[in-house]
């Protein structure tokens, strides 16, 4: 849609169709809703067969019942999904042709097609066509329904010639947009499958290789087309995707909870999403670091850091160390640890793997040493439990320990904080100032700019994996007769389009509760997916990229962001900048232009304060405005006049289910504020929240109350900080404020 046809929408009403149209559609949808009764009843019936077959069997019949429940069950969950706004769009083509669009795909028992799944190529057009490039398309027409009832429809003509006696009454252009972008907020994102516009379908739909960045401004949808896209890319790639999984990592576990309903009411489960502070198995990430911290952590040449700590731990000590094993003194020679360090290096394995090569190597220099005293050569028994003996004598551990120290990540780190001189040791390209500010007492807790390096760590050190593997190549043995079983079960069985060989196999395995691709991606820090999609992803630090590229290695990456709403001190600014060290020239910008969410007025005067500070701030233009969608209250009493504002705001947009307000003011002034309004909890759920900027990132409210810009502007974040509170409404701005306001963030501009 472009910025004057939008405009043109927000002074439209939604159109309701004549009432004739809307009962030839009703007819429609009631026999859609009944081949999805029919469907969840067979797929019911089906599963209560499958669980009353009884315990009885071999354990072969056992594993294939229960495959085929948990089959059943999921597609239960899924068809039941998708009861909501089933079908929402209709398209005619030029040839006749009538075509539904839905959430799912649906066929009659004749597998003649009733409803195309939205993702489906066949419906690209529903989303694509104009009346410049109408695509084969006549109309296009969406219908809005309310639990099973058609309410409305709104038609757009594309082809005017073979349009015919379509009644004018019932065109309408952006009404169901229209509709979405005022409704009240429910404190948890919506879908937006039934109005995706043209620009976003591009995106959505775009090739799965490489890396797409999506740039645009605040509520241009980047978050909505990331998700979008996921499901569409599990949809049209599902074979690869289903396997390797697809990771989702967001800005915050707040900003999780706020999306978490998107994906299975696109019916899609399986994403993984996490934040950066919880990526890690095992390390749980809570403190926040200042931003000073936060810069030198996050610098690419950290990595070099880590690097270095890890050599650290691999050294050649200062002098012979003498040991007595057997009765007989031996030597710990300083050129045998040097020449078994470079042995162990040349395997380019992780230090903690690399060890057994350097420990091999020293036992073997020992026994010679042993062997020679004794002045004759050992047979292979005696050198054997020779090499028992040396591996357990306590000094010589310690002294190959203190030449090859086997450490954990957390450790490693750890000691790079909270010991300096390990600090001088593996950082001294860093300016002394730089080092005193990464000092930490010993067991403070990890925080989220700690991650990439422990990741980093944990990559260079590696684990003892020898069990792992001799279990790993038992696993893909029983896997190919799993396979090859769950191929012969397919042949002759109801499931065959449902579900692959593959995946079926995968319900076979017989041992223990099945893990799906999420769970066990979640739980392996060394787990590479299928794709990697990053939101409000100019937050990222260099430090950060390099640990999610390790999580792709194929980079196929959606990256989506604003370069203008950066808070962090180690994000970007310039995605080539930001990218060009992780992804070289291998990634492809796509821009968003059109704000669904702020009213023109608010985003203008949003816009203008983030020029005036000099932010990259993108191109855009607002879907709609609303009358007296920007209040400017200036105060003496920021407490009471924000009481007053919420008192009122509250009356005015929270409802029974929906209506959101926001108060939104720089993180030292929370507290106080959420004590005087008698606000407690921050979820999803409370009508009333108080936030600090970065907690509201990418989150929207019916109407936020900003306190005190200048404050916000000059702390934390800065002028990014400012940007992202003040486009967070979706009705109104309040902005209260006691000192001077940033320049453009006035009612009206100073100049046209
Ligand atoms: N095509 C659409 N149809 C209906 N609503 C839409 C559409 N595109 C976006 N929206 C709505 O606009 C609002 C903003 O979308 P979203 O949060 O994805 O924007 P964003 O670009 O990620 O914003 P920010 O950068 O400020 O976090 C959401 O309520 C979303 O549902």
């Amino acid at each position: 849609m472009d910025g004057r046809s939008a405009r043109t929408a927000g002074r439209r009403k939604v159109h309701v169709g004549r009432s004739e149209e809307i009962q030839l559609e009703q007819t429609v949808v009631d026999r859609l809703y009944a081949r999805l009764d029919e469907l969840r009843s067979a797929t019911r019936d089906r599963l209560a067969r499958t669980r009353r077959s009884g315990p009885s069997g071999s354990p072969q019949n056992r594993s294939e019942r229960d495959a085929f429940a948990t089959l059943y069950e999921d597609r239960v969950a899924q068809l039941d999904g998708v009861e909501d706004r089933l079908v929402f769009g209709r398209l005619d083509l030029v040839d006749g042709e009538t075509r539904y669009v839905g959430r799912v795909g649906l066929a009659d028992a004749e597998h003649t097609s009733m409803l195309t799944d939205w993702r489906a190529p066949a419906a690209q057009t529903f989303y694509r066509a104009t009346s410049a490039r109408p695509d084969g398309a006549a109309r296009r027409r969406h219908l809005v329904t309310h639990a099973r009832r058609v309410t409305g429809l709104e038609d757009e003509l594309l082809d005017l010639d073979a349009a015919g006696d379509v009644n004018a009454s019932t065109l309408s252009g952006e009404g169901a947009l229209l509709a979405a972008m005022t409704a009240g907020r429910t404190g948890r994102m919506g879908d937006i499958v039934a109005t995706i516009q043209a620009e976003q379908d591009a995106i959505i739909r775009s090739a799965l290789s490489g890396a797409l960045v999506v740039q645009g401004g605040p509520g241009t949808g980047k978050t909505a087309v990331a998700l979008h896209r996921a499901a569409y890319l599990l949809y049209a790639h599902r074979r690869v995707l289903e396997r390797s999984g697809v990771l989702l990592v967001g800005p915050s576990r707040s900003f999780l909870h706020y999306i978490d309903q998107v994906l299975p009411s696109l019916g899609e489960t399986g994403v993984v999403s996490t934040t950066l502070a919880d990526i890690l198995p095992g390390v749980r990430a809570r403190a926040v670091e200042p931003p000073d911290v936060a810069l030198v952590k996050g610098r690419a040449g950290m990595a070099d850091v880590v690097r270095r700590a890890v050599r650290a731990r691999e050294r050649v000590p200062a002098r012979d160390v003498p040991v007595r094993v057997d009765g007989t003194d031996l030597v710990i020679r300083r050129r045998d640890v040097r020449d078994a360090i470079a042995h162990a290096r040349r395997t380019h394995k992780p230090h903690n793997l690399a060890r057994v090569t350097f420990v091999r190597e020293m036992l073997a220099r020992l026994a010679e040493q042993y062997a020679s005293a004794q002045g004759e050569p050992l047979s292979p028994e005696d050198r054997s439990v020779l090499l028992e003996d040396l591996r357990a004598d306590r000094d010589v551990r310690v002294a190959l320990n203190v030449a090859w120290f086997p450490i954990t990540p957390q450790r490693l780190v750890e000691d790079l904080w909270t010991k300096p001189h390990r600090l001088v040791e593996a950082a001294p390209a860093l300016s002394a100032a730089d080092r005193r500010l990464l000092v930490r007492a010993q067991g403070a807790p990890w925080t989220e700019d700690d991650v990439p390096l422990l990741d980093e760590a944990a990559e260079l050190l590696g684990e003892d994996d020898q069990a792992e593997r001799a279990q790993a190549a038992a696993e893909a043995a029983q896997r190919t007769a799993d396979v090859e079983y769950a191929r012969q079960v397919l042949e002759s069985s109801e499931a065959g389009g449902l579900v692959g060989a593959d995946e079926l196999a995968d319900r076979f395995a017989a041992s223990g509760p099945r893990l799906t691709t999420a769970e066990r991606a979640t739980q392996d820090r060394s787990w590479t997916y299928g794709h990697v999609v990053v939101d409000e992803a100019q937050e990222l630090s260099a430090m950060a990229w390099r640990m999610l590229v390790r999580r792709c290695p194929t980079r196929s990456f959606t990256i989506v962001g604003d370069v203008a709403q950066t808070s962090s001190p180690a994000g970007a600014r310039s995605w080539a900048q930001m990218l060009e060290p992780v992804l070289g020239d291998g990634w492809r910008l796509a821009e968003l232009t059109v704000n669904y969410r702020t009213p023109t007025t608010v985003a203008d005067a949003a816009r203008r304060a983030a020029l005036a500070a000099g932010l990259p701030v993108s191109p855009q233009t607002s879907a709609r405005d609303v009358a007296g969608s920007l209040r400017v209250v200036p105060t003496t009493d920021l407490l009471t006049t924000v009481e007053r504002e919420v008192r009122d705001a509250r009356a005015e947009f929270v409802r029974d289910e929906s209506g959101r307000v926001a108060v939104i003011a720089t993180d030292s002034d929370v507290s106080a504020l959420r004590e005087r309004l008698g606000v407690v909890g921050a979820g999803p759920d409370t009508p009333v929240v108080v936030l600090g900027p970065v907690e509201a990132k990418g989150l929207e409210f019916d109407c936020v109350v900003l306190v005190e810009p200048a404050r916000i502007a000059t702390r934390g974040g800065g002028p990014g900080d400012l940007y992202v509170a003040a486009t967070r409404p979706t009705q109104r701005l309040v902005v209260v404020h006691a000192q001077p306001l940033p320049a453009g963030l006035q009612e009206s501009p100073a100049s046209p």
